[in-house]
């Protein structure tokens, strides 16, 4: 980072609502928006695409140093292309999610992959989105927030967010895949999901999205304004 942009951080587990908040965020803000979980499905379908094996660290570390992708913004929508390919469906698929978790848990594929994350804080300011932006990347952002969401209300709304694609899914079966990966997060060794010390915990099980936004504006401008 050669000039200090401000960030804002939005860790939490899949499906509370992250993705939401930050797009708004970002465009109620004017800022950059940083979606790291989708760098880490990136790499998943890139070592998928390689035939490279997801366990081997040492395969691994060389495909996330040279990733080659792009996220190009199309209206509302973000395209992203890796390695000239488009991926975006293929991207958000609950498989890809649970293999993007495996090459997450690895040391050394996280630390290959910090500076292509901390370049996004550019000026005006930045928005990331993932599990350990307040904690690992960013640790001295200026607000950081931790968005989450009873286990059976954030496979609800994922539910409801693959019906809306017109895909057939089971309710208990994404439940328990929801749990799986939010273990898998939670218990690592290296840049475990857990809310920064100095994070406002914002559990939305109860609250629309609106009630998020209205909230987190609110804790961003208490914040902002401190620090201005
Ligand atoms: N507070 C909320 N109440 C109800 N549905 C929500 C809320 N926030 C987000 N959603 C919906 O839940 C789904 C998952 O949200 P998303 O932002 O993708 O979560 P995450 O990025 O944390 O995985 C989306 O369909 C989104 O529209
Ligand atoms: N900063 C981040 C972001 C994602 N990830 C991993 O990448 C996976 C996919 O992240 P995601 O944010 O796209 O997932 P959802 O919350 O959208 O389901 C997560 O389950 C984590 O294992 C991570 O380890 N660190």
């Amino acid at each position: 980072m050669s000039t200090h942009a401000p960030v804002i951080t939005v860790d939490g587990p899949s499906g509370a609502g992250k993705g939401t908040l930050c797009m708004l965020l970002a465009e109620k803000l004017g800022w950059h928006l940083l979606d790291s979980g989708a760098i880490y499905r990136v790499l998943a379908l890139a070592a998928i695409h390689h035939g490279v094996n997801p366990d081997s660290e040492d395969a691994l570390v060389p495909l996330a140093a040279h990733l080659d992708v792009q996220f190009k913004a199309e209206g509302e929508l973000v395209k992203v292309i890796l390695e000239g390919e488009d991926v975006s469906s293929e991207l958000r698929k609950e498989e890809t999610g649970m293999a993007a978790s495996k090459v997450a848990a690895l040391p050394r594929v996280r630390e290959a992959l910090l500076r292509r994350q901390r370049a996004f804080a550019e000026a005006p300011g930045l928005v990331a989105d993932g599990r350990d932006m307040g904690t690992v990347v960013f640790p001295k952002a200026e607000v950081k927030i931790f968005l989450d969401a009873s286990a059976e209300e954030r496979a609800q709304r994922r539910m409801n967010q693959l019906q809306l694609k017109g895909l057939d899914v089971n309710f208990d079966r994404l439940l328990s895949e929801i749990q799986e990966r939010d273990d898998r997060d939670r218990n690592r060794a290296v840049a475990p999901l857990r809310p920064a010390d100095d994070a406002l915990v914002l559990d939305s099980t109860s609250l629309n999205i609106e009630q998020v936004l209205e909230q987190a504006l609110s804790y961003i401008e208490s914040k902002l304004t401190v620090a201005s």
